[in-house]
């Protein structure tokens, strides 16, 4: 569409510096004009003298209007209906106006300037915000690009429209940020991608605001024409309160600085950028809320909310860096303004675009596809009446320039929204691979964890059955040599009989119990009474040691086979430890039944060598019974033996004698 640009002008109030300079007003407003009033020298004679006090927003009659010592208020929310003459015509004008007025009194020549808005100095930002921007934001919101900026001499009043004083009082940009996050809560048949960028123009150097080590940025022109700064931080946002810790942050970083007029004066120009895309979801939006619209365009805008530096004049600075700073904006206003100029004139002759990075930045912005809306701030106060006319001016010039804003579409996969929806899909079939990847993980881990307990287990048991081999085997041992000597009282009987006194005690035992009742045959039968019995016992000790020693054996080689099943165990987990989900998971199900098989052998082989360590008590005992009789059996036969000897002597002394 074809659109002029929209100009604004909104006068401040008078500061307390003007207040106690006595400045008064030498401009009238009235509905969307204002035009200068002649100085007090010039009013008649036959005049009244200036209304201290005045608040009349009255226009200049056929006689000039009287100066006003305190900002005036303007009642230029309706129209007027005065019927008085006008120097300046009281419709809302098309096209401002620049034609001098001449009084018809006297040789004063009187300036008016109409716009598409004037606020007086009692207006508020939301005023502002609502006659101005919002619509501006609203095309932004629908594809088209857009651009607000205002501009003005030192103090009068830029950023403070712009950004406000706080909460209490926001500007132009946080109102706008707000309706842009208001839109996108009621448009519930679009999804948006927002995106911001903070810069300065400070002394022709572009900084980077949201990431202060990007200074010195470059200007940079892609193959459709467009302008844009390299390496610029773009942060993606999400809320208004995003938006604005972001700005907050940035604005800590901005060139700020004490001049003659202003406290808090900006030493850059700023430029708060919003890429905004969006397109429409329709009804097709799929349950995961992944949308199916990849063949909708993408609308895409570029919101840029302009905070300017104020024109100063040269003894305006306060020290060399103050007037650096001020030579710097001045030269780019300047450039600004011969932008506009030509821009205004609508002849095919050169734009110096490239004479500053303001206006080069502003490029696309000014000279097409964009809507453009510009504030011009301003003060009414005598002392600034020259500022405030090159203002007006310059904001005459602006409303001549003619802009062809279109709604900006993307079909390719240009768009960020459309690859990060590619992106969200691609991302979200890998999530769910690695879902899956983690079960199967999870289900490894649990089963390496149950192989490893259980491998803990059986070494446990193993440590355990090799502890009772070996207790096993001392005692057969110890066992093994007490039977022997029991066995070899027995052999004497066959071998040898009981006639040698020079024999062996256990021998001598065997001789004299014959005469007892007390042969080895007899001992043996007492042995076996008391043998050692094991379940499978058919009561004889040798047998019994040889069922141990069976025993032994067995254990021996169920020890050796849990030896190997450790082994492979280990292997197995060794195995897990570099296990492949994709291919692991059946390997470790198998795994898992052998292992539970393998546990129950174990369990097994506990019992078993649980039964084999009660026999082996059992079989101790007895043989403790044992060798407490053979102790007797032993002294039984010493006594034997002495009572065979006495024996022996009285046969001898029964020979002699007989
Ligand atoms: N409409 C207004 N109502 C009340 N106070 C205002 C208004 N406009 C500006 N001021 C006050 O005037 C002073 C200068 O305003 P501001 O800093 O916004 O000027 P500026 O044009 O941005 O100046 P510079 O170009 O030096 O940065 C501030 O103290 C501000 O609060």
């Amino acid at each position: 569409m074809n659109e002029n640009v929209i100009v604004a002008v909104r006068a401040r109030p008078f500061n307390p510096d003007e207040i106690k300079g006595s400045e008064h007003s030498l401009w009238s407003l009235n509905y969307q004009t204002i035009a200068s009033l002649p100085p007090p020298t010039l009013i008649e004679k036959n005049m009244t003298t200036p209304i201290k006090g005045s608040t009349t927003t009255t226009s200049t009659t056929t006689s000039i209007k009287t100066p006003m010592k305190t900002p005036m208020k303007s009642s230029i929310s309706t129209p007027m209906k005065s019927t008085t003459a006008t120097a300046t015509p009281m419709k809302t004008p098309s096209r401002p106006s620049l034609a001098p007025v001449v009084s018809s009194t006297s040789k004063f020549v009187s300036n008016a300037y109409s716009f598409d808005h004037l606020f007086a100095p009692d207006s508020d930002n939301m005023d502002i915000y609502e006659k101005v921007a919002k619509k501006v934001i609203k095309s932004s919101m629908e594809g088209i690009n857009a651009s607000i900026l205002a501009y003005g001499q030192t103090a009068s009043g830029k950023t403070y429209t712009m950004k406000g004083t706080g909460k209490k009082n926001p500007g132009i940009i946080p109102l706008s940020i707000q309706d842009v996050f208001t839109y996108i809560q009621q448009a519930s048949d679009k999804e948006f991608l927002l995106r911001v960028s903070y810069l300065e123009i400070y002394n022709e150097v572009i900084n980077d605001l949201l990431a202060p080590e990007n200074i010195n940025l470059k200007i940079h022109e892609d193959p459709n024409g467009q302008i844009y700064v390299g390496n610029l931080k773009e942060e993606i946002v999400l809320s208004l309160d995003h938006v604005m810790s972001l700005i907050s942050a940035g604005e800590a970083h901005r060139h700020v600085g004490t001049t003659n007029y202003n406290d808090q004066s900006s030493r850059s120009h700023t430029i708060f950028r919003m890429i905004i895309e969006s397109k429409d979801i329709g009804g097709d939006a799929t349950t995961d809320g992944a949308s199916s619209t990849s063949g909708k365009p993408v609308r895409y805008s570029c919101l840029n909310l302009i905070d300017l530096a104020g024109s100063e004049k040269a003894s305006d600075g306060l020290n060399a860096i103050r007037n650096k700073e001020g030579a710097y904006i001045n030269k780019s206003l300047l450039t600004l303004g011969t932008v506009i100029s030509k821009l205004s004139e609508k002849a095919n002759g050169h734009v110096p675009f490239r004479d500053s990075k303001l206006t080069r930045i502003l490029q696309n912005s000014l000279s097409g596809n964009s809507r453009v809306a510009i504030i011009c701030t301003i003060t009414l106060a005598s002392n600034n009446f020259e500022e405030t006319h090159n203002t007006l001016k310059f904001a005459s010039r602006a409303k001549q320039i003619t802009n062809n804003a279109k709604i900006n579409e993307i079909v390719d996969d240009k768009a960020l929204l459309k690859q990060y929806r590619h992106e969200i899909a691609e991302l979200k079939s890998k999530l769910n691979d690695a879902l899956n990847v983690e079960k199967s993980l999870q289900t490894v881990q649990s089963e390496k964890e149950k192989v490893v307990l259980n491998n803990e287990e059986l070494s446990n048991k193993l440590l355990e059955a090799e502890k009772t081999r070996t207790m096993l085997e001392s005692k057969i041992q110890h066992l093994t040599k007490l039977i022997l000597v029991s066995s070899s009282i027995g052999n004497m009987k066959t071998k040898s009989g009981f006639s040698s006194p020079s024999q062996s005690s256990a021998n001598q035992v065997a001789t004299s119990s014959s005469s007892l009742n007390l042969t080895p045959s007899s001992i043996n039968s007492q042995l076996s009474s008391i043998s050692i019995s094991s379940p499978n016992d058919n009561g004889s000790s040798s047998n019994n040691i040889s069922t141990m020693e069976k025993e032994l054996m067995q254990l021996q080689s169920k020890i050796t086979k849990m030896e190997f099943e450790m082994e492979e165990k280990n292997r197995k987990i060794e195995f897990l430890n570099n296990f492949n989900p994709d291919t692991g998971l059946e390997k470790i199900k198998e795994l898992e039944s052998e292992l539970v098989q393998r546990d129950m052998d174990l369990s097994l082989y506990q019992r078993e060598s649980n039964r084999l360590q009660s026999v082996l008590t059992q079989k101790e005992d007895k043989i403790n019974q044992l060798e407490s009789k053979l102790r007797d059996i032993l002294s039984k036969c010493k006594e034997l033996e002495q009572e065979n000897q006495s024996l022996k002597s009285k046969v001898d002394d029964y020979e002699v004698m007989y």
